[in-house]
């Protein structure tokens, strides 16, 4: 699992060192020249003879930045750095002089040749404008200018350099992944200490690139802030039948899904939860889901959990109503309940946190807004992270917020970001797959959720986390349906479990 801690952990943990005395910042500026040494390496044979150069913010971002380069220097890379500010960080700025690296004032305004010259000539650029000091906003001053030329450098299909984010992709907000502003987007991130929340929440994730982790030393005390789980977590969460198990112990879900208009919904929601492993799918309505999947029981019974909303039209008054009971059997009976798509405007003002809400942006912007908060669907996805914890708190449930990072917020601070999938998956009926998938995860451990108010979240990550792989294992680097990514989630499950898994 990958933790992150806010900018107020990551501070403190720091500043007891500081004031020890300890070389944080050597510390920081060593691992970052090792990586970009190695990528170097790894991109044209040799760190001799390669061209840094480094983007340089006024405060100790921009400090890390030139002491790497000044290392850089040593190991015979040419390095230009382009100063943002009239101060950069002195020690930083003589440390690289005296290395031999040459220093370029970025005015405000047009970018001058030399500027350019030097940006269109680089292996790798290390961004260092701000780190976690980044005030909302986004990049200001000259260090903006720098920004677009750089996206088009990126854009130069396979010639573009190298870009590595010093901590952070400049401008990002640390604690909650917004970007207010334009933002560097890196090919690799070197933070120092601990991950932040903006490595693995969106939008600001999206700008990170593989991410690599410089022990400095810190000690983080204090509960984690966003979480990411990993394929190695699968085992620890994903419930695995005894040998002496039954159906109904593994669990029953109930599907409450389709109408006359979206009776696919309802066909791919059970395949999510039959091919998740469930013990038994119970289905509730009249879309052809026993015709489909003869596994099916069709009709009412007893359940340990309930997938209710995909594909449930709003003038379907029986498939409400039906939806409406299981949400109700969450308050009185416990048993857990994902609410999707249609089923999404039948809560009531409050609900336990075994109540899974899973919804995209539109939805989530559809159900805050009849809570009272005027938000749109853009709101939701120019800050998620704030937005799902809004939902959670406004209505008690857990709540999973689909997106290209699939975000979860439940109570007692619990919280995941999970980029699992391909862009490919964004395609209509993928949602229902990963809420049948959900509620047959929910359904196996129903008893673990009654005792563990902050297990649901974990388990809509793990969920999350599967679909995702599902979807990259259905047909790597290309296509997918909805019903191939739920055909790949048993396959996707033993690899996981078996180990086998990257
Ligand atoms: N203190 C240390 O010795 C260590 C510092 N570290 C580095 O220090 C960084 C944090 O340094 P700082 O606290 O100096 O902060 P930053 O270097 O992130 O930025 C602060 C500077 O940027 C300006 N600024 C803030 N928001 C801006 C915006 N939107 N547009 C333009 N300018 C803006 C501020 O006025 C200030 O001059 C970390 O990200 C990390 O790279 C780490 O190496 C760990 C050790
Ligand atoms: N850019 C993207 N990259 C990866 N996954 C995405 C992206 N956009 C959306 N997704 C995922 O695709 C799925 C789409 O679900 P949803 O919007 O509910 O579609 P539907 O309602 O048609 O089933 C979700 O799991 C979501 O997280
Ligand atoms: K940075």
């Amino acid at each position: 699992m990958l933790l992150t801690w806010d900018a107020a952990a990551v501070r403190a943990a720091e500043e007891p060192l500081l004031r020890d005395g300890a070389p944080l910042m050597a510390r920081a500026a060593t691992g970052l020249a090792h990586h970009v040494a190695r990528l170097l390496r790894g991109a044209r044979g040799a760190v001799r003879g390669a061209h840094a150069v480094l983007l340089v913010g006024g405060g100790n971002n921009g400090g890390d930045t030139l002491h790497a380069g000044a290392l850089l220097a040593r190991r015979g890379v040419r390095v230009t750095a382009l100063t943002t500010v009239a101060h950069p960080h002195a020690e930083g700025l003589a440390a690289l002089r005296t290395a031999g690296g040459r220093v370029l004032p970025v005015p405000d305004g047009d970018l001058p040749a030399p500027v350019r010259d030097a940006l269109d000539g680089a292996d790798v650029v290390l961004d260092g404008l701000l780190g976690l000091g980044a005030r909302r906003g986004g990049v200001r001053g000259p260090g903006a200018g720098l920004v677009a030329p750089l996206a088009d450098l990126r854009g130069r299909a396979g010639a573009g350099p190298l870009v590595v984010a010093v901590d952070l992709p400049s401008g990002v907000g640390v604690d909650d992944g917004t970007c207010a502003g334009p933002v560097p987007v890196a090919d690799v991130t070197v933070t120092f200490g601990a991950p932040q929340p903006a490595h693995v929440l969106p939008p600001a994730a999206g700008a990170v690139g593989d991410l690599v982790v410089v022990d400095i030393g810190l000690d983080l005390a204090g509960p984690p802030a966003v979480a990411r789980l990993e394929a190695a977590d699968v085992v620890d969460l994903w419930p695995v039948p005894s040998a002496s198990g039954h159906k109904y112990v593994r669990g029953v879900v109930g599907v409450v899904a389709g109408s006359a208009a979206y009776p696919g919904a309802a066909v791919l929601a059970t395949s999510g939860a039959l091919r998740a492993g469930v013990g038994m799918v119970r289905y509730l309505g009249d879309a052809p889901v026993v015709a489909a999947h003869p596994e099916v029981v069709a009709g009412p019974g007893r359940v340990q959990a309930w997938v209710v909303g995909p594909g449930v039209g709003p003038d379907d008054d029986v498939q409400r109503s039906r939806a409406r009971d299981a949400v109700a059997r969450a308050g009185s009976h416990g048993e857990p309940v994902v609410v999707d798509a249609g089923a999404l405007d039948l809560l009531p003002p409050h609900v336990p946190p075994h109540v899974v809400l899973t919804p995209h942006a539109g939805e989530l912007a559809t159900l805050l807004t009849a809570r009272g908060a005027a938000v749109s669907r853009a709101d939701v996805e120019a800050s998620p992270w704030e937005h799902a914890r809004r939902a959670h708190e406004a209505t008690g449930a857990t709540v999973l917020l689909k997106g290209p990072v699939t975000v979860v917020v439940g109570p007692h601070g619990a919280a995941y970001a999970q980029a699992d999938g391909p862009p490919w998956l964004a395609t209509a009926g993928a949602g229902d797959v990963l809420a049948g998938v959900l509620g047959a995860v929910l359904a196996g451990r129903a008893a673990d959720v009654a005792a563990d108010p902050t297990l649901p979240a974990a388990l809509a990550a793990l969920a999350a986390l599967v679909h995702g792989r599902a979807a990259h294992a259905a047909n790597p680097g290309g296509p997918v349906t909805a019903s191939a990514v739920a055909d790949a989630v048993p396959a996707t499950v033993a690899a996981l479990l078996g180990g086998t898994a990257r």
